[in-house]
């Protein structure tokens, strides 16, 4: 059965009153901490095993933070490991003064300096978790930038120390950790694109939450979920069924290209061929109908009228013609001197993809009026650059990078999958799904395009799923099949075209 603890992904305070509902029904806060940091003093025995490592420094914040690395303290000297702790705090909360003076009654040395823990093979960083709320005091920074300049493995306890729990953004500064140890759920950070460089290698250990004591804090279905395989199976149109034909599987059509981009509508159309498609339309400029016949033979080319820049100038459907389709992805390439196509696809009766140049030319207009006009759903898929045009006022609030995603969708009524290291999906309830792993690999053009291609193909083809659901769907599956193809080929083999091959094996390897 599916472990939706491991999907859910909280905030700072949704953890704190999650803990505070567990520790209401009775856990002692002790006994909980002692749990959680006994899993972590396993792991840490696992990946860094004493005879290795011999010497571990650990660094204690005035917190619980401090107290788990202080009960890990405790656990790796009595298996033998010489431990020594960096404690700089005086005041600190009582449990973790308890096991201070317990740690001191071991024999365990204390220093309130870093120096002599520079030596240690390992260090063990609990300085701070999701107690975090402002920046770090100029002595801890100056501490945190020694040890990340140090070559030993750090291991991060819930969060590398200084890192925001929710915006993932670094508070005067963070330890970049080897391996961060995700106590209970995870939170927001592991996914933000500007917590990348500090978590290091990320896992949950779970302590035994359980679904109940997550639900008496969240609303259901969960507010912000973490995109898996196994979710993303589901979401495929898989089986087909035996009896069915082309028009059963969706009719997809692409509005693509121009003379100046010509390969991206090829690339967008390789996506769609890679989703299984049962029939696919590419409206492009009349020039480069030949080249997309010999390219993707199996696609409906509709060619279009284009103008002196080499866009397309107005598309030979009429309205009615339009709504036939299960859904319109229209922008890859198009240039911004295909305006009149862009205004007359958004009055279009079904779901609506825009991307890249679309999003250029709808952002010269009034976006949220213009979107809540339309009566059908819309998807939006800008990188930080397109959304930034799109929605100005949002950017410039200070808000974080995934409120600012969830403020935008609701604001103009519809989906957007914000592009990046990790991209997130949001719909007009505040409904979220983020893509936990990608890879840099896919920074290289015409890789969003192969993405436009794909969900347009995916969404097609669906009729029983939640929209935003085969949106994120398909961001993972083209993540995971970067990921594939660069583990097969490195990081710099993979163009457009090699990934939207990529595709179906990423789907049947396990
Ligand atoms: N999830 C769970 O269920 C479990 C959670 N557990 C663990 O508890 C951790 C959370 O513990 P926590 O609430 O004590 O907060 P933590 O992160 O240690 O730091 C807060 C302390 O630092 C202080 N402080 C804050 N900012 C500061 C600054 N800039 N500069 C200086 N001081 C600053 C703040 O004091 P303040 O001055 O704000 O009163 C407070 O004393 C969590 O991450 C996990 O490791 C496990 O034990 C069991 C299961
Ligand atoms: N550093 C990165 N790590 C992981 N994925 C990335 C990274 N940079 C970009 N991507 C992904 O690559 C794709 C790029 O899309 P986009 O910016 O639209 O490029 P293009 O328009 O050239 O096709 C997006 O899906 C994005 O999430
Ligand atoms: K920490």
């Amino acid at each position: 059965m599916k472990n939706i603890v491991e999907t859910i992904i909280v905030s700072a305070s949704q953890m704190q009153q999650i803990e505070e509902q567990i520790f209401a029904a009775g856990m002692p806060v002790s006994a909980l901490m002692e749990k959680a940091a006994r899993l972590c003093s396993d792991r840490i025995q696992d990946l860094y095993p004493q005879s290795a490592f011999t010497s571990v420094g650990i660094l204690v914040g005035p917190g619980h933070n401090g107290g788990d690395a202080l009960v890990v303290a405790r656990e790796l000297y009595l298996a033998g490991y010489k431990v020594k702790v960096f404690r700089p705090f005086f005041k600190l909360k009582s449990l973790t003064t308890n096991h201070s003076n317990y740690a001191t009654s071991l024999g365990i040395n204390f220093y309130d300096e870093i120096e002599p823990l520079q030596k240690c093979q390992l260090l063990i960083d609990g300085l701070f978790g999701f107690g975090l709320t402002r920046e770090l005091p100029p002595n801890i920074v100056e501490v945190v930038n020694s040890i990340n300049n140090w070559s030993q493995p750090v291991v991060s306890i819930d969060l590398p120390s200084g890192i925001h729990t929710d915006t993932g953004e670094a508070l005067g500064g963070a330890i970049k950790a080897s391996h961060t140890l995700c106590l209970g759920l995870w939170k927001q950070a592991f996914f933000q694109d500007v917590a990348l460089a500090y978590l290091g290698k990320s896992e949950r250990v779970d302590f035994g939450i359980l679904p109940h004591q997550i639900w008496s804090v969240l609303t259901k279905p969960a507010p912000v979920k973490k995109m898996d395989r196994e979710i993303a199976l589901k979401l495929l149109p898989l089986p087909r069924p035996s009896v069915t034909h082309k028009y059963s599987q969706g009719h997809l059509l692409l509005i693509c290209g121009s003379l100046r981009y010509a390969g991206a509508a090829i690339l967008t159309a390789l996506g769609a061929r890679a989703s299984g498609v049962g029939m696919l339309s590419v409206a492009v400029p009349e020039s480069l109908k030949t080249m997309m016949v010999s390219q993707i033979p199996e696609a409906l080319i509709i060619e279009c009228p284009e103008n002196k820049e080499g866009a397309i100038a107005s598309l030979p459907f009429s309205q009615t013609n339009l709504n036939q389709f299960q859904v319109i992805a229209c922008g890859c390439g198009i240039t911004k001197d295909a305006k009149s196509i862009v205004e007359k696809v958004l009055s279009v009766e079904c779901p609506l993809i825009l991307d890249a140049d679309a999003l250029n030319i709808l952002s010269e207009q009034d976006v949220i009026e213009v979107l809540a006009q339309r009566e059908f759903p819309t998807v939006l898929t800008p990188h930080e650059g397109e959304f930034k045009r799109l929605f100005p006022e949002i950017v410039n609030d200070t808000l974080d990078r995934l409120t600012r995603l969830q403020t935008a969708a609701q604001q103009s009524n519809s989906i957007i999958l914000l592009k990046g290291a990790r991209t997130a999906i949001a719909n007009e309830t505040g409904l979220t799904w983020l893509i936990p792993e990608s890879t840099p690999a896919l920074a290289r053009g015409g890789s969003g395009d192969v993405l436009t291609g794909l969900m347009g193909g995916l969404i097609a083809q669906t009729k029983d799923k939640k929209l935003l659901d085969i949106v994120a769907g398909a961001a993972f599956w083209h993540a995971r099949s970067g990921i594939l193809a660069a583990k097969e080929r490195t990081e710099l083999g993979v163009d457009a075209t090699t990934l939207a091959e990529y595709i179906q094996l990423a789907i049947i390897s396990t």
